[in-house]
């Protein structure tokens, strides 16, 4: 199915400050559950003074840098046992990534930094990236106690904040000679996480799957947004109650600019058993999935390709 050109994501102004009890916070918090429900995903946008454009420009530029290194060098971040760590490249089309875990640990970006920039280190790209994922990494707790206070689940939150991890992707894409109009940049799939934060630099080409089954492609409103998407672990934590959309990347053929993608996942700490709390279950909502470690699906997931999509989850926990 193609997507349709009029619909748009549900757009949030996360511009007042984010301050739990406040009139402006429960009004998010009520935004966001709809949005969720109904797309799994939300376009975020941010005034200057919480995510400076100047940034966002710096972090794009280092990724420039990144990836300019020659090949061997790339490589020397550490190989890659699974797409999600160390440098992963394909040829059609171009696609490379860097897979980093903890990137909010300062000292873990500075190594991985020294690794690829072996002379002295890259002080700016460590900063870049280590600020860039500490502002994105404190609004998605935010987001995730809207989450969990419009649900009635406000004694989680704690717990469920404090089993989580965060893990970075990178990306570049870029448009090889046409086939046809557009080109796959990135699969189908659902994400593993509990959420993801992406940002891309001025080349679209994301697209996300509704509720319904209708395919929207984002078109940022504004420079300075993100998107929020919910992942299998927050899909099957709540028991279903939010939407978790299938995504992709296509690339159009006559964009000669590259892409560029920052994604920030919040992921479960590999030993945590992900179950839906009682409070979710009931006769209109019977438990949907048995409860899994989290490191027992991710293994699962990267273990079978062509099952990234979702389907996975549905045949093996799904009840
Ligand atoms: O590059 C993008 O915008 C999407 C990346 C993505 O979906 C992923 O890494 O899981
Ligand atoms: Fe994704």
């Amino acid at each position: 199915m193609g997507s349709d050109e009029s619909l748009k994501l549900p757009f949030i102004d996360f511009s007042s400050e984010l301050k739990p009890s406040t009139p402006s916070w429960d009004s998010l918090k009520l935004q966001v559950r709809e949005a969720l429900e109904n797309y799994g995903c939300f376009e975020a946008s941010f005034p200057n003074d919480k995510v400076p454009g100047e940034l966002r420009l710096d972090v794009f530029s280092s990724l420039e840098e990144l990836f300019d290194l020659p090949l061997h060098t790339k490589q020397q971040s550490g190989a890659s046992q699974s797409f999600q760590h160390g440098y992963v490249a394909t040829p059609i089309p171009f696609f490379q990534s860097f897979g980093m875990d903890d990137p909010n640990l300062l000292d873990v970006v500075e190594t991985f930094t020294d690794k690829l920039w072996p002379h002295g280190g890259n002080p700016s790209f460590s900063n870049n990236i280590h600020t860039m994922v500490g502002m994105v990494s404190e609004f998605n707790r935010s987001v995730r106690r809207m989450i969990l206070e419009s649900f009635g689940l406000e004694k989680y939150v704690d717990e469920h904040l404090g089993f989580t991890k965060y893990h970075l992707r990178v990306m570049k894409y870029e448009a090889v000679q046409p086939h046809d109009e557009t080109e796959l940049g990135l699969r189908v799939h659902t994400d593993k996480s509990f959420m993801t934060i992406l940002c891309q630099n001025e080349v679209g080409g994301l697209e996300l799957q509704t509720k319904k089954g209708e395919w929207v492609k984002f078109r940022p409103t504004s420079p300075s947004s993100f998107v929020v998407l919910i992942g299998d672990a927050l899909h099957v934590w709540l028991n279903s109650r939010v939407h978790c959309p299938k995504h992709k990347v296509t690339l159009c053929q006559l964009h000669d600019k590259m892409r560029y993608s920052f994604g920030l996942f919040t992921i479960p700490k590999p030993e945590y058993v992900i179950k839906a709390p009682e409070e979710l279950i009931d006769e209109k909502h019977p438990l949907r999935f048995k409860p899994f470690a989290y490191q027992e699906y991710f293994a699962l997931a990267y273990s079978k390709p062509g099952s990234k999509d979702g389907s996975i989850l549905h045949a093996h926990y799904g009840i």
